[in-house]
């Protein structure tokens, strides 16, 4: 058995992890930490739980996490960078769900976090654990990054037309919305059921820090510059992310659903739904999967729709994928759940 450790156990995806890790054959959850709830029965906070889990939250340090094989902080941006160091030297893996090692270039981590970075030396060894792209690296990790909610429903959408230079990848657009719980468990009066319900809109239409994370997946798939317009929206949902992206024919007489069909074909958390679908967050629900659509309008206007629980293959469910590589286990393992429905 494989002993991890959750650093942010009281927020959204860090409860994810213990939701699925739970019913993980190969993993001990030995450690769970929150500052706020130190001492407090997990089974306390979440009944869900109950009768899964005996454990209580410690307050988050290198000691109490100290005889973990592998961490995973589910914790905000800019915390595990500054754990990290002291934990892989006492020979811990990591998988961080925040952005602390996704970006390379410390300069650009820097402009859009707002923070100077802890480690800049480990960027180089982090590896983007998106499976879909990364799968071999992934495998021989000491340091995951684990992608963002936007940037794995985007990336998975737009990295078929890209690899095969089906699109012009300087003219991308990619309309995303998410539901609320992708904010987190903090309390703030936007995210209020009276303020979020009923309504939709977007946010960081001027630039959100998802944008330099998805084009720095999808450069490295072409020779060509690639420029991405992203505009997330809020809406009155609990999980979910619907994408649906565009961009502009560049290889005429390619089959698209054809392309789509055998990229994905050996993926286990990716489908592919026949032409003229429309691929539903509900179907998500719960699931590490992403299902995507493509299509095409007069014009020469490629539309692909890609939708994922932001929770589960937008973070905890991914984690655990990337977990199971790392590992050298079946990479389904504990994630063969089906959607929930309705
Ligand atoms: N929600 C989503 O859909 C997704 C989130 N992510 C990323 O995953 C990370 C976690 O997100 P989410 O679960 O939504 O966040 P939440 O706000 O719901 O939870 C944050 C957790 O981190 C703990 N925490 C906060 N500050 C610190 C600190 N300084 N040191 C140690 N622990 C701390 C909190 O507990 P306490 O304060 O008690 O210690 C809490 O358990 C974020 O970086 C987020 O951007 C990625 C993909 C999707
Ligand atoms: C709805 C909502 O607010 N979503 C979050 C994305 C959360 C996330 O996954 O972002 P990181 O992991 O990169 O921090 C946002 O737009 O900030």
């Amino acid at each position: 058995m494989t002993r991890v450790g959750i650093v942010g156990g009281t927020g959204y995806t860090g409860s994810e992890l213990l939701r699925l890790l739970v019913g993980h054959p190969q993993v001990e959850i030995a450690a769970i930490t929150s500052r706020g709830e130190a001492g407090t029965d997990v089974c306390d906070l979440f009944a869900h739980l109950r009768g899964h889990l005996s454990l209580r939250f410690s307050e988050p340090s290198p000691e109490a996490l100290g005889d973990c094989d592998l961490v995973f902080f589910a914790t905000p941006n800019g915390t595990a960078m500054r754990m990290v160091p002291e934990l892989l030297g006492r020979g811990a893996r990591i998988i961080d769900l925040a952005a602390d090692f996704r970006l390379k270039d410390a300069a650009l981590w820097e402009r859009w976090y707002g923070m100077p970075h802890a480690c800049p030396e480990l960027l180089e060894e982090a590896v983007y654990g998106l499976p879909e792209l990364n799968r071999e690296a992934i495998r021989e990790a000491r340091l995951i990054a684990n992608p963002g909610c936007y940037p794995t429903a985007v990336t998975l959408g737009l990295a078929p037309l890209v690899e095969a230079g089906a699109v012009d990848p300087t003219w991308l657009i990619a309309d995303a919305k998410s539901g609320v719980s992708g904010a987190g468990r903090k309390a703030a009066t936007g995210l209020l059921m009276a303020e979020v319900g009923e309504g939709f809109k977007a946010y960081s239409s001027a630039g959100h820090r998802h944008a330099p994370e998805i084009m720095q997946n999808l450069a490295a798939l072409t020779d060509q510059p690639v420029q991405l317009t992203f505009v997330p929206h809020l809406v009155p949902m609990i999980r979910g992310i619907e994408a649906t992206l565009y961009g502009r024919r560049a290889a005429a007489g390619l089959d698209l659903q054809r392309l789509f069909a055998e990229r994905y074909a050996d993926e286990p958390f990716v489908d592919v739904m026949p032409s003229g679908s429309h691929p539903d967050t509900r179907s998500v629900r719960g699931a590490n999967l992403c299902r995507i659509a493509v299509g095409e309008q007069p014009g020469g206007v490629v539309i692909v729709q890609s939708v994922i629980d932001n929770l589960v293959k937008g973070a905890a469910g991914q984690a655990i994928q990337n977990m199971n590589l790392m590992l050298g286990l079946e990479e389904t393992l504990g994630l063969r759940g089906v959607p929930l429905q309705p």
